[in-house]
């Protein structure tokens, strides 16, 4: 199993693509508010970050070897043990938790940074689930928020391009309707008391067979918001 969401060539192909290019967006951004280094060896030393959602841990692993303190929590009991026991062979320490958002909030945990990658165009109630991410955030915290927005033309690319044409992930991995706008990212954010503070689209170049940031929000977008100190 750890095979399977560690192959960059596999089943989870679009997430290996573009992970370079938000791992370093979640490195400068966390950088930029925090008043690090990015260039420093363990530039987020220190930082308590959870990883809502963290699957195979794609993202958990490689940010916790920036030095950040690192939740990976996930509904997936199946994903979990995935992640964990490739840290184990990486020999990288991540605290992966079978667990959901309610129930860290419940739990009263708070972090600095909360990450909610690829998730949100999954869950059920997009808006309460956001809003309950929103809450773990600390004052003077952060969120990066990635997804899918729902647009003819992320229909085009993200449906029929990347499931049917190039085949790059299972047909029936995402639903087109369950994608959201950038506003519906930011309402409930801004309701739990975040002020949204960036917005990148990211973009995937065919030619050049690479991903990078960019201005186009009408696929794949990544929203960054903060809970004033
Ligand atoms: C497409 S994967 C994204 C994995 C990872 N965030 C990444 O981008 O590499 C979505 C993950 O979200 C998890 N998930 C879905 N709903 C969730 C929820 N309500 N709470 C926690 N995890 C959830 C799924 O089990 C799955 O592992
Ligand atoms: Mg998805």
């Amino acid at each position: 199993m750890a095979d399977e969401w560690w192959d960059p060539r596999g089943k989870f192909r679009p997430l290996h693509k573009f992970n370079p290019v938000r791992l370093a967006y979640i490195r400068d951004t966390a950088c930029r508010a925090f008043g690090r280094d990015p260039k420093a060896p363990e530039p987020l030393k220190g930082l308590r970050l959870l990883d809502i959602g963290c699957g195979g841990g794609l993202v958990s692993e490689p940010i916790a070897r920036l030095g950040a303190e690192v939740v990976g929590a996930d509904a997936a009991e199946r994903n979990v043990k995935t992640a964990a026991a490739h840290a184990a062979r990486t020999g990288v320490a991540v605290d992966y938790r079978h667990t959901t958002a309610e129930a860290l909030a419940a739990a009263g945990e708070t972090f600095d940074i909360v990450l909610n990658l690829e998730v949100v165009e999954h869950v059920e109630n997009p808006a309460a689930f956001l809003e309950t991410c929103a809450g773990l955030v600390r004052p003077g915290g952060l969120t990066v928020v990635a997804t899918l927005n729902r647009t003819t033309k992320a229909f085009a690319l993200a449906i029929v391009g990347a499931e049917y044409v190039l085949r790059w992930l299972p047909r029936g991995t995402h639903e087109w309707s369950k994608f959201l706008k950038p506003e519906e990212v930011e309402r409930p954010l801004t309701s739990a008391g975040l002020e949204v503070f960036d917005r990148r689209g990211v973009s995937f170049n065919p030619l050049l067979d690479e991903w990078r940031l960019s201005k186009d929000m009408a696929v794949n977008y990544m929203i960054a918001a903060r809970r004033p100190a």
